[in-house]
Protein backbone atom coordinates (compact mmCIF):
# COMPACT_ATOMS: atom_id res chain seq x y z
CA UNK A 1 0.00 0.00 0.00
CA UNK A 2 1.37 3.80 -0.84
CA UNK A 3 2.64 5.97 1.84
CA UNK A 4 0.12 8.21 2.84
CA UNK A 5 3.12 10.70 2.44
CA UNK A 6 6.23 10.82 0.83
CA UNK A 7 8.79 13.53 0.50
CA UNK A 8 11.60 13.02 -0.59
CA UNK A 9 14.82 15.49 -0.49
CA UNK A 10 12.66 18.27 -0.20
CA UNK A 11 14.37 22.02 -0.42
CA UNK A 12 12.64 25.46 -0.49
CA UNK A 13 14.50 28.35 -0.85
CA UNK A 14 12.44 31.78 -0.94
CA UNK A 15 12.81 34.60 -3.52
CA UNK A 16 15.82 36.50 -1.90
CA UNK A 17 16.89 34.82 0.84
CA UNK A 18 20.60 33.55 1.32
CA UNK A 19 19.66 30.02 2.77
CA UNK A 20 16.97 27.09 2.66
CA UNK A 21 13.91 27.16 4.40
CA UNK A 22 13.51 23.54 3.69
CA UNK A 23 16.84 22.09 3.23
CA UNK A 24 16.68 18.91 2.30
CA UNK A 25 13.73 16.56 4.03
CA UNK A 26 12.77 13.59 3.32
CA UNK A 27 10.09 11.35 5.62
CA UNK A 28 7.21 8.78 5.10
CA UNK A 29 3.98 9.10 6.78
CA UNK A 30 1.72 5.67 6.85
CA UNK A 31 -2.02 5.76 6.45
CA UNK A 32 -3.78 6.16 9.65
CA UNK A 33 -0.67 7.40 11.38
CA UNK A 34 -0.32 11.01 13.56
CA UNK A 35 2.88 12.68 12.52
CA UNK A 36 4.29 15.23 14.44
CA UNK A 37 6.40 17.96 12.92
CA UNK A 38 8.42 19.23 16.43
CA UNK A 39 10.70 22.26 15.97
CA UNK A 40 11.17 25.84 16.72
CA UNK A 41 9.42 29.27 14.87
CA UNK A 42 11.35 29.20 11.69
CA UNK A 43 12.62 25.49 11.80
CA UNK A 44 10.59 25.33 8.40
CA UNK A 45 7.34 23.12 9.83
CA UNK A 46 4.88 25.65 7.90
CA UNK A 47 6.75 25.89 4.73
CA UNK A 48 6.93 21.85 4.53
CA UNK A 49 3.05 22.07 5.58
CA UNK A 50 2.81 24.44 2.62
CA UNK A 51 4.59 22.21 0.19
CA UNK A 52 2.57 19.40 0.81
CA UNK A 53 -0.36 21.75 1.02
CA UNK A 54 0.25 22.89 -2.70
CA UNK A 55 0.47 26.65 -1.69
CA UNK A 56 4.25 26.82 -1.83
CA UNK A 57 6.25 25.67 -4.55
CA UNK A 58 9.09 23.32 -3.77
CA UNK A 59 12.44 24.18 -5.15
CA UNK A 60 13.97 20.69 -4.95
CA UNK A 61 12.98 17.38 -4.22
CA UNK A 62 9.34 15.55 -4.75
CA UNK A 63 6.21 15.44 -2.29
CA UNK A 64 3.22 13.07 -2.85
CA UNK A 65 0.16 13.23 -0.61
CA UNK A 66 -2.32 10.03 -0.74
CA UNK A 67 -0.35 9.02 -4.16
CA UNK A 68 -0.30 12.51 -5.56
CA UNK A 69 2.50 14.28 -6.37
CA UNK A 70 1.62 17.96 -5.28
CA UNK A 71 3.58 19.94 -7.31
CA UNK A 72 3.04 18.23 -10.49
CA UNK A 73 -1.03 17.40 -10.04
CA UNK A 74 -2.45 20.15 -7.44
CA UNK A 75 -5.77 19.66 -7.87
CA UNK A 76 -6.30 16.13 -7.30
CA UNK A 77 -4.17 16.41 -4.39
CA UNK A 78 -6.11 19.04 -3.02
CA UNK A 79 -9.25 16.94 -3.52
CA UNK A 80 -7.37 14.05 -1.61
CA UNK A 81 -6.23 16.49 1.54
CA UNK A 82 -7.17 19.22 4.01
CA UNK A 83 -5.40 21.70 6.04
CA UNK A 84 -6.42 23.88 9.19
CA UNK A 85 -4.23 26.58 8.74
CA UNK A 86 -2.14 28.26 11.66
CA UNK A 87 -3.90 31.55 10.90
CA UNK A 88 -7.82 31.21 10.72
CA UNK A 89 -8.86 32.09 6.72
CA UNK A 90 -13.10 31.49 7.67
CA UNK A 91 -15.26 33.91 6.14
CA UNK A 92 -16.17 36.04 9.03
CA UNK A 93 -18.87 37.75 7.42
CA UNK A 94 -20.92 34.01 6.13
CA UNK A 95 -22.42 31.74 9.11
CA UNK A 96 -20.59 29.36 9.97
CA UNK A 97 -22.78 26.59 8.48
CA UNK A 98 -21.99 28.54 5.26
CA UNK A 99 -18.18 28.43 5.26
CA UNK A 100 -19.03 24.08 5.63
CA UNK A 101 -21.48 24.15 2.69
CA UNK A 102 -19.60 26.46 0.23
CA UNK A 103 -15.90 24.38 1.02
CA UNK A 104 -17.89 21.41 0.08
CA UNK A 105 -19.48 23.11 -3.07
CA UNK A 106 -15.92 23.84 -4.03
CA UNK A 107 -14.67 20.58 -3.73
CA UNK A 108 -17.64 19.71 -6.08
CA UNK A 109 -19.77 17.45 -3.26
CA UNK A 110 -23.47 17.52 -4.22
CA UNK A 111 -26.30 19.58 -2.35
CA UNK A 112 -27.78 16.70 -0.13
CA UNK A 113 -24.29 15.46 0.95
CA UNK A 114 -22.78 18.72 1.90
CA UNK A 115 -25.57 19.81 4.18
CA UNK A 116 -25.92 16.48 5.73
CA UNK A 117 -22.29 17.00 6.47
CA UNK A 118 -22.20 20.27 7.64
CA UNK A 119 -25.07 19.11 10.12
CA UNK A 120 -22.99 16.04 11.20
CA UNK A 121 -19.53 17.80 11.25
CA UNK A 122 -21.01 20.91 13.63
CA UNK A 123 -22.44 18.61 15.90
CA UNK A 124 -19.05 16.71 16.37
CA UNK A 125 -17.12 19.44 17.22
CA UNK A 126 -19.86 20.98 19.40
CA UNK A 127 -21.10 23.52 17.16
CA UNK A 128 -24.49 22.00 16.68
CA UNK A 129 -26.27 25.08 18.07
CA UNK A 130 -24.09 27.59 16.88
CA UNK A 131 -24.13 26.73 12.83
CA UNK A 132 -26.32 30.21 11.71
CA UNK A 133 -24.22 32.43 14.11
CA UNK A 134 -21.51 34.49 11.66
CA UNK A 135 -17.63 33.31 12.16
CA UNK A 136 -17.12 36.80 13.02
CA UNK A 137 -19.48 35.94 16.94
CA UNK A 138 -17.03 32.89 16.87
CA UNK A 139 -14.03 32.72 20.35
CA UNK A 140 -10.50 31.28 19.09
CA UNK A 141 -11.53 28.00 20.22
CA UNK A 142 -14.68 28.02 18.37
CA UNK A 143 -13.32 29.00 15.16
CA UNK A 144 -10.31 26.43 15.54
CA UNK A 145 -13.12 24.04 16.22
CA UNK A 146 -15.06 25.33 12.57
CA UNK A 147 -11.58 25.35 10.66
CA UNK A 148 -11.38 21.09 11.47
CA UNK A 149 -15.27 20.81 10.41
CA UNK A 150 -14.38 22.69 7.11
CA UNK A 151 -11.15 20.41 6.33
CA UNK A 152 -13.36 17.27 6.93
CA UNK A 153 -16.60 18.73 4.01
CA UNK A 154 -14.77 16.80 1.05
CA UNK A 155 -13.60 14.05 3.18
CA UNK A 156 -9.49 13.89 2.83
CA UNK A 157 -7.43 10.96 3.31
CA UNK A 158 -5.01 13.55 5.12
CA UNK A 159 -5.68 15.99 7.15
CA UNK A 160 -2.42 18.50 7.64
CA UNK A 161 -2.59 20.78 11.08
CA UNK A 162 -0.47 23.78 11.09
CA UNK A 163 0.12 24.27 14.84
CA UNK A 164 -3.34 23.21 15.81
CA UNK A 165 -3.70 24.72 19.73
CA UNK A 166 -1.22 27.68 19.41
CA UNK A 167 -2.81 30.34 21.21
CA UNK A 168 -5.77 28.44 22.60
CA UNK A 169 -6.64 27.79 26.42
CA UNK A 170 -6.16 24.62 27.76
CA UNK A 171 -9.50 23.42 27.80
CA UNK A 172 -9.79 24.37 24.03
CA UNK A 173 -6.56 22.72 23.73
CA UNK A 174 -7.79 19.72 24.96
CA UNK A 175 -10.72 19.29 22.87
CA UNK A 176 -8.60 19.70 19.83
CA UNK A 177 -6.46 16.95 21.10
CA UNK A 178 -9.27 14.70 21.49
CA UNK A 179 -11.07 15.56 18.49
CA UNK A 180 -7.14 15.01 16.46
CA UNK A 181 -7.37 11.40 18.33
CA UNK A 182 -11.00 11.02 16.69
CA UNK A 183 -9.59 11.57 13.51
CA UNK A 184 -7.17 9.23 14.10
CA UNK A 185 -9.49 6.38 14.84
CA UNK A 186 -11.77 7.38 11.77
CA UNK A 187 -8.61 6.23 9.43
CA UNK A 188 -7.49 9.90 8.73
CA UNK A 189 -3.69 10.17 8.23
CA UNK A 190 -2.92 13.05 10.36
CA UNK A 191 0.24 15.47 10.21
CA UNK A 192 0.58 18.38 12.30
CA UNK A 193 3.03 20.84 13.25
CA UNK A 194 3.73 22.24 16.57
CA UNK A 195 6.90 23.83 19.15
CA UNK A 196 4.86 22.08 22.17
CA UNK A 197 6.28 18.96 22.98
CA UNK A 198 3.59 18.53 25.03
CA UNK A 199 1.48 18.38 22.21
CA UNK A 200 3.63 16.15 19.99
CA UNK A 201 4.30 13.55 22.87
CA UNK A 202 0.87 13.00 23.55
CA UNK A 203 -0.82 13.30 19.79
CA UNK A 204 2.07 11.71 17.30
CA UNK A 205 2.80 8.44 17.14
CA UNK A 206 6.23 9.55 15.59
CA UNK A 207 7.83 12.67 15.92
CA UNK A 208 10.18 14.07 13.22
CA UNK A 209 12.33 16.98 15.44
CA UNK A 210 13.38 19.90 12.91
CA UNK A 211 15.71 22.45 13.49
CA UNK A 212 17.29 25.35 11.11
CA UNK A 213 15.15 23.44 7.41
CA UNK A 214 16.75 19.79 8.39
CA UNK A 215 14.96 17.01 10.33
CA UNK A 216 17.54 16.25 13.02
CA UNK A 217 15.70 13.01 14.38
CA UNK A 218 12.27 10.91 13.47
CA UNK A 219 11.02 8.67 15.56
CA UNK A 220 8.05 7.36 17.94
CA UNK A 221 8.81 9.69 21.22
CA UNK A 222 9.35 6.67 23.64
CA UNK A 223 11.98 5.68 21.48
CA UNK A 224 13.32 9.58 21.23
CA UNK A 225 13.37 9.90 24.87
CA UNK A 226 15.10 6.22 24.89
CA UNK A 227 17.76 7.44 22.94
CA UNK A 228 18.94 9.74 25.74
CA UNK A 229 21.53 7.87 28.41
CA UNK A 230 21.61 9.69 31.51
CA UNK A 231 18.46 11.64 31.18
CA UNK A 232 16.16 9.29 33.06
CA UNK A 233 16.10 9.90 36.60
CA UNK A 234 15.16 8.45 39.92
CA UNK A 235 14.71 10.08 43.01
CA UNK A 236 14.62 7.51 45.95
CA UNK A 237 13.76 8.39 49.86
CA UNK A 238 15.80 6.31 52.21
CA UNK A 239 15.51 5.77 56.03
CA UNK A 240 19.07 4.45 56.80
CA UNK A 241 19.98 1.91 59.67
CA UNK A 242 21.83 3.41 62.41
CA UNK A 243 25.00 2.61 62.02
CA UNK A 244 25.77 3.99 58.47
CA UNK A 245 26.01 7.34 56.58
CA UNK A 246 24.24 8.95 53.72
CA UNK A 247 27.78 9.17 51.99
CA UNK A 248 28.37 5.69 52.79
CA UNK A 249 24.38 5.00 51.16
CA UNK A 250 25.35 7.70 48.25
CA UNK A 251 28.24 5.87 47.68
CA UNK A 252 26.56 2.31 47.25
CA UNK A 253 23.60 3.72 45.18
CA UNK A 254 26.22 5.53 42.71
CA UNK A 255 27.96 2.02 42.45
CA UNK A 256 25.03 0.49 40.51
CA UNK A 257 25.53 -0.59 37.28
CA UNK A 258 22.43 1.64 36.37
CA UNK A 259 23.32 4.87 37.65
CA UNK A 260 25.45 7.07 35.99
CA UNK A 261 25.86 9.53 38.79
CA UNK A 262 24.13 9.82 42.04
CA UNK A 263 23.78 13.57 43.90
CA UNK A 264 21.73 14.31 47.35
CA UNK A 265 18.46 16.05 46.98
CA UNK A 266 19.16 19.02 49.47
CA UNK A 267 15.36 20.44 50.10
CA UNK A 268 13.78 16.60 51.41
CA UNK A 269 13.16 16.13 54.52
CA UNK A 270 15.39 12.73 55.25
CA UNK A 271 18.30 11.32 52.77
CA UNK A 272 16.76 11.48 49.52
CA UNK A 273 19.11 10.74 46.37
CA UNK A 274 18.56 11.50 42.60
CA UNK A 275 20.44 8.83 40.11
CA UNK A 276 20.89 9.89 37.09
CA UNK A 277 20.61 6.38 34.90
CA UNK A 278 21.70 4.73 31.60
CA UNK A 279 18.45 2.07 31.50
CA UNK A 280 14.69 2.65 32.09
CA UNK A 281 13.54 4.60 35.37
CA UNK A 282 10.60 2.28 36.54
CA UNK A 283 13.27 -1.46 36.02
CA UNK A 284 16.19 0.18 38.32
CA UNK A 285 13.59 0.39 41.20
CA UNK A 286 13.93 -3.15 42.03
CA UNK A 287 18.11 -3.06 42.40
CA UNK A 288 18.00 0.42 44.11
CA UNK A 289 15.52 -1.41 46.82
CA UNK A 290 18.04 -4.77 47.19
CA UNK A 291 21.33 -2.46 47.14
CA UNK A 292 19.34 -0.67 50.35
CA UNK A 293 18.07 -3.94 52.20
CA UNK A 294 21.48 -5.29 51.81
CA UNK A 295 22.89 -2.86 54.22
CA UNK A 296 19.65 -2.88 56.44
CA UNK A 297 18.15 0.64 54.83
CA UNK A 298 14.87 1.48 53.61
CA UNK A 299 13.21 2.65 50.20
CA UNK A 300 10.40 5.00 51.47
CA UNK A 301 9.56 6.62 48.25
CA UNK A 302 10.49 6.55 44.79
CA UNK A 303 9.56 9.19 41.95
CA UNK A 304 10.08 8.38 38.15
CA UNK A 305 11.83 11.23 36.09
CA UNK A 306 11.30 10.41 32.20
CA UNK A 307 13.60 12.49 29.76
CA UNK A 308 11.01 14.56 27.76
CA UNK A 309 11.35 15.60 24.18
CA UNK A 310 12.23 18.63 25.22
CA UNK A 311 15.22 16.97 26.64
CA UNK A 312 15.65 15.71 22.80
CA UNK A 313 16.12 18.74 20.98
CA UNK A 314 18.25 19.98 23.73
CA UNK A 315 20.48 17.05 23.33
CA UNK A 316 20.81 17.89 19.43
CA UNK A 317 20.85 21.29 18.88
CA UNK A 318 22.15 22.41 22.66
CA UNK A 319 19.35 24.55 22.94
CA UNK A 320 15.85 24.86 24.55
CA UNK A 321 13.08 24.33 22.03
CA UNK A 322 11.39 27.50 23.13
N1 LIG B 1 6.89 33.69 2.35
C1 LIG B 1 8.13 33.72 2.82
N2 LIG B 1 9.08 34.46 2.24
C2 LIG B 1 10.35 34.49 2.69
N3 LIG B 1 10.78 33.78 3.74
C3 LIG B 1 9.89 33.01 4.39
C4 LIG B 1 8.52 32.94 3.96
N4 LIG B 1 7.87 32.08 4.80
C5 LIG B 1 8.78 31.64 5.69
N5 LIG B 1 10.00 32.19 5.45
C6 LIG B 1 11.25 31.92 6.20
O1 LIG B 1 11.52 30.54 6.10
C7 LIG B 1 12.03 30.04 7.35
C8 LIG B 1 11.15 28.89 7.83
O2 LIG B 1 9.87 29.40 8.18
P1 LIG B 1 8.62 28.48 8.53
O3 LIG B 1 7.43 29.39 8.71
O4 LIG B 1 8.51 27.39 7.56
O5 LIG B 1 9.06 27.89 9.94
P2 LIG B 1 8.15 27.25 11.07
O6 LIG B 1 8.99 26.17 11.65
O7 LIG B 1 6.84 26.84 10.56
O8 LIG B 1 7.97 28.41 12.09
P3 LIG B 1 6.60 29.07 12.57
O9 LIG B 1 6.13 28.20 13.66
O10 LIG B 1 7.05 30.42 13.02
O11 LIG B 1 5.68 29.13 11.38
C9 LIG B 1 12.07 31.21 8.30
O12 LIG B 1 13.38 31.71 8.28
C10 LIG B 1 11.11 32.22 7.67
O13 LIG B 1 11.49 33.53 7.95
Amino acid sequence: MDAAVEVTDLVKRYPGRSVDAVAGVSFTVDRGEVFGLLGPNGAGKTTTIGVLTTRVLPTGGTARVAGVDVAADPVTARSRLSVVPQRSNLDRSLTARQNLVFHAAYHGVGRAERNRRADELLGRLGLGDRGGDKVDDYSGGMAQRLLIARALMHAPQVVFLDEPSTGLDPQARLYVWEKVRELRADGITVVLTTHDMEEAASLADRVGIMDHGRLLALDTPAALTRSLPGSATLDVDVERAGGDTDEAVLAALGALPQAERVEPVADAAGLRARLYLSADAATTVGPVSEALSARGARLTGVRLGEPSLEDVFLSLTGRELR
